[in-house]
């Protein structure tokens, strides 16, 4: 219930009436409704309490317009009145004619109210059934509507899927286009390498078939190999047997030279005596021929003969050159003895040791020896040992041992070679090893002597070379020596000999360096003696006593009538033996050729073999790898067929679904085109028919209204009447008693009921005859209603212009379409509603 407060200055609450008031069925709609039937009291409280009969829902009264009432110009009755108790109205009391005239004409006019009621009703009622008939028409357009956007949406779904397949298809297409460009490339590859191993292999084959045609020449190579070889083996032994010859001859070419020979070497003027003005007295205008002479004080030229004289000019290679095929009877098993004889200070030490620079005759002796040994290692084995001692004083001093100051004796074994028992044999193998030894000896020989030179120039070095040989053909073993000796100064021997002579003599047979050098001199061994001389003025008598000692030497040996003897004969020999040289020279040579052929063609063979077998090799693996890519060919090529075999299936699927989606295509346009032509026509038909309907329905609602109005006109004329005003307070009267009358049953309602429809239809008479307004706005009001039913909702008319065009929401977005198509529904539905209810009401 809501309260009004309404304010009324100065004037009685009777005096005004209530014309009209709004009532809206939903708050904020703002539509006002026509309430047909109201009543209104204001009782003692000034409460003004409203009545409404025959309106449906919760209305809700938003205003209430009071207006004063008219003041009526109509006389005053002059019937009877009684005054009501209440509200002190007069209400006229009518006489019983009057009242039954007035009674008669309300019925009538009631009855006239209630026909048209009826017409109205029923009018209202084809409208509602025709407007039933609209939205179920609306409704299967809708439904036909979204059947359609179903649809659309379908062939928007299938055109989505038919692109992604499209899609699909193309992306295999090109991939197995791919696939088929690189399979195609893989393919010409394996062809092209197919090709080239073809090549090789017909090449290989052909290496093959040369190979085996060559096989009897290479059979008749191996033949003649093998005779090569048996013929070298037979030259082998030719060539021992030559070896043997060889030597024989050697030795005794050496034997014709003399086992002992003395070669004479003069050092040149030291930078002291060139200084002291000492002058040379050598003359070597013959040493060529060993011949060299003494100027003796300018006067008497003294002349010698030696195997051969060195001046200061020849070097140590010069030297050691003649002396070289000595030290190599060693090997083929003779004792060899070297020693150096001559002054103090005349180059023994520098002939036999040397310097770094300019190595002596031990080391090139021993180079020489490793030299032939290595040359002889196919028919000879050697072992060869070293041993370095010192002679002083008739004392023995093994310059390798670590206990140097051990005494060594000499012994004599059975067979009357001369050892000494504990002495260092330091077994060498290689040049290294003999250069060591001799620094070790010469470093150990310094030890243990204030003076140096002193020393040196009193003891005697001696180098001992023990040569184990073993011929590998023969059998043959030999043990030979080899001494080389550098002699203490020659004046001091004279004087160690003047003072032995002095004190204790010691023979020459017994002393320790002829004890040990027993073996090597005379008999079958050799010996070189080297006489070392200095050309100084200042030395001339020692000089001339040491080459007087030399020249008795060599007398000795060579005795002059051997000599002479052999001179025939030695020429005789010497013819021979250079014809035996020659001969064994150039077999040597041919020996060597036929070595180096054999070995050549051994090679030869060999890598033929090699090769043979290499080329085996490779044919084979050529042939398992052209098997090989021959079989991963025959695989590709089924691979490729299978793949095109393939591509040609999805290519006719595709091209099948291709053709498919066209059908599909015009499937859907046909049924597109069908449907949006039926319901178009539906449509039409549907809208041409409501407008017929709306068209008899707008003037069935015109003739109504017409009827209205000639109802309206009467009643007006009626009003105006003095009756109305009579009625009028009647009415009044008739209100109040109702009034009293609320508060008893319901029974006694329905008997009042004529009178209630009396005062509702003079109420409505008031209103209508005093005020102009309220009439025309009632008039408005059934204008409206006639404007919204000559204005029928469309809310499908996006939906059918759409239905028109179903390419066009085929392009839009389907949720958007769905949402757009959803608000419109739903406003269709609140349209529909409203109207239901406006139609309703
Ligand atoms: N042929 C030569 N050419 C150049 N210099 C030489 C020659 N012979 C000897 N000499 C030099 O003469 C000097 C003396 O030589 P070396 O010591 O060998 O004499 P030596 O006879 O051994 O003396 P000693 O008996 O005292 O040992 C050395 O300096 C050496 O270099």
């Amino acid at each position: 219930m809501r309260v009004f407060n309404v304010f009324m200055q100065d004037e009685k609450a009777s005096e005004f009436i209530l014309s009209e008031f709004d009532i809206f069925s939903i708050v904020g709609f703002n539509k006002p409704l026509r309430v047909i039937g109201a009543r209104a009291a204001v009782k003692d409280d000034g409460i003004l309490r409203l009545r409404f009969e025959g309106v449906f829902g919760n209305p809700i009264v938003s205003g209430i317009c009071l207006r004063r009432a008219p003041k009526s110009s109509v006389p005053q009755p002059t019937h009877e009145y009684f005054m009501c108790t209440n509200c002190s109205t007069q209400i006229e009391y009518p006489s019983p004619q009057k009242k039954a005239i007035r009674t008669k004409s309300v019925a009538k006019y009631e009855k006239d109210i209630q026909e048209l009621k009826d017409t109205l009703k029923q009018k209202t009622d084809e409208c509602y059934q025709s407007w039933m008939s609209w939205s179920a028409a609306n409704e299967q357009l809708q439904k036909v509507r979204m059947d359609l956007d179903n649809k659309t949406f379908q062939t928007y779904s299938l055109d989505q899927s038919l692109e992604e397949q499209a899609m699909k298809l193309r992306d295999l297409a090109s991939k197995y286009g791919h696939d088929q460009k690189s399979w195609t490339k893989a393919i010409s590859n394996i062809e092209q390498k197919v090709k080239i191993m073809k090549q090789e292999h017909s090449e290989l084959s052909r290496e093959a078939h040369e190979c085996a045609d060559s096989i009897p020449d290479l059979n008749k190579m191996v033949f003649a190999v093998r005779a090569l070889v048996e013929q070298c083996e037979d030259l082998k032994v030719k060539y021992n047997d030559e070896q043997i010859k060889r030597r024989k001859l050697h030795n005794q070419l050496q034997e014709t030279k003399g086992n002992i020979r003395v070669f004479c070497r003069c050092r040149p003027l030291s930078k002291s005596e060139v200084v002291a003005g000492c002058t040379s007295v050598m003359d070597f205008d013959a040493a060529k021929d060993g011949d060299l002479g003494i100027a003796a004080n300018g006067s008497n030229k003294k002349s010698f003969k030696f195997d051969r004289v060195y001046t200061p000019k020849d070097d140590q290679v010069d030297v050691f050159a003649d002396a070289a095929p000595m030290v190599v009877s060693v090997l083929d098993g003779y004792n060899v003895c070297i020693f150096a004889y001559g002054q103090t200070g005349t180059g023994k030490t520098f002939t036999m040791e040397g310097t770094e620079a300019n190595r002596g005759v031990n080391y090139r002796t021993l180079e020489e020896l490793f030299k032939t040994a290595n040359e002889r290692t196919e028919t000879n084995t050697y072992c060869i040992s070293v041993s370095v001692l010192e002679v002083y004083n008739e004392q023995i001093r093994d310059l390798l041992a670590i206990e140097t100051s051990k005494k060594l004796e000499i012994k004599q074994a059975s067979e009357g070679s001369h050892h000494i028992p504990g002495i260092v044999e330091a077994k060498v193998e290689n040049i290294q090893q003999v250069w060591n030894v001799l620094q070790a000896g010469s470093s150990a020989r310094a030890v243990g002597s204030n003076n140096v030179n002193e020393h040196s120039s009193r003891s005697h070095c001696m180098l001992c070379i023990m040569v184990r040989s073993k011929n590998i053909i023969t059998g043959e073993c030999t043990k030979s020596k080899l001494w080389l000796v550098d002699l203490a100064g020659s004046e001091r021997l004279a004087k160690t000999d003047v003072q032995a002579n002095k004190s204790s003599h010691i023979p020459y047979r017994n002393s320790k360096l002829t004890h040990l050098l027993q073996d090597s001199l005379g008999g079958d061994s050799k010996t070189l003696m080297f006489v070392q001389i200095s050309p100084s003025d200042q030395d001339l008598s020692e000089t001339l006593s040491s080459l007087n000692f030399a020249t008795r030497v060599r007398g000795v040996e060579l005795s002059p009538a051997r000599k002479q003897v052999d001179t025939y004969e030695l020429q005789k020999m010497k013819t021979m033996l250079e014809k035996a040289r020659l001969e064994c020279k150039s077999k040597e040579e041919s020996l060597k050729r036929l070595e180096e052929n054999l070995h050549n063609l051994e090679s030869k063979a060999k890598g033929k073999d090699q090769f043979y077998k290499n080329q085996l090799e490779k044919l084979k693996e050529l042939e398992g790898q052209v098997e090989l890519k021959s079989s991963l060919q025959g695989q590709s090529e089924k691979h490729v067929s299978h793949l095109s075999e393939k591509l040609k299936g999805k290519e006719e699927s595709c091209s099948r679904l291709q053709q498919k989606v066209v059908e599909l295509e015009n499937k859907l346009k046909e049924t597109d085109r069908n449907h949006s032509t039926t319901y178009q026509i539906k449509v039409n038909d549907l809208e041409k028919k409501l407008r017929e309907q709306m068209q008899q329905s707008e003037s069935t609602s015109q003739a109504l209204e017409h009827k209205v109005k000639e109802f309206e006109r009467k009643l007006t004329e009626r009003e105006e009447n003095a009756e109305c005003l009579s009625l009028r307070q009647t009415i009044k009267e008739l209100e109040n008693k109702l009034r009293e009358q609320e508060q008893q049953p319901v029974r006694e309602e329905m008997t009042n009921e004529t009178e209630r429809r009396i005062l509702r239809s003079l109420s409505l008479a008031n209103r209508r005859g005093s005020h102009g307004s309220a009439t025309a706005k009632e008039n408005d009001n059934l204008h409206e209603v006639r404007r919204k039913r000559s204005d029928p909702p469309k809310p499908a008319a996006a939906g059918i212009s759409r239905v028109t065009k179903p390419s066009i929401a085929v392009q839009r977005p389907v949720a958007r379409v769905k949402t757009t198509r959803g608000d419109a529904a739903v406003h269709g539905i609140k349209e529909k509603d409203s109207k239901k209810r406006m139609w309703t009401r």
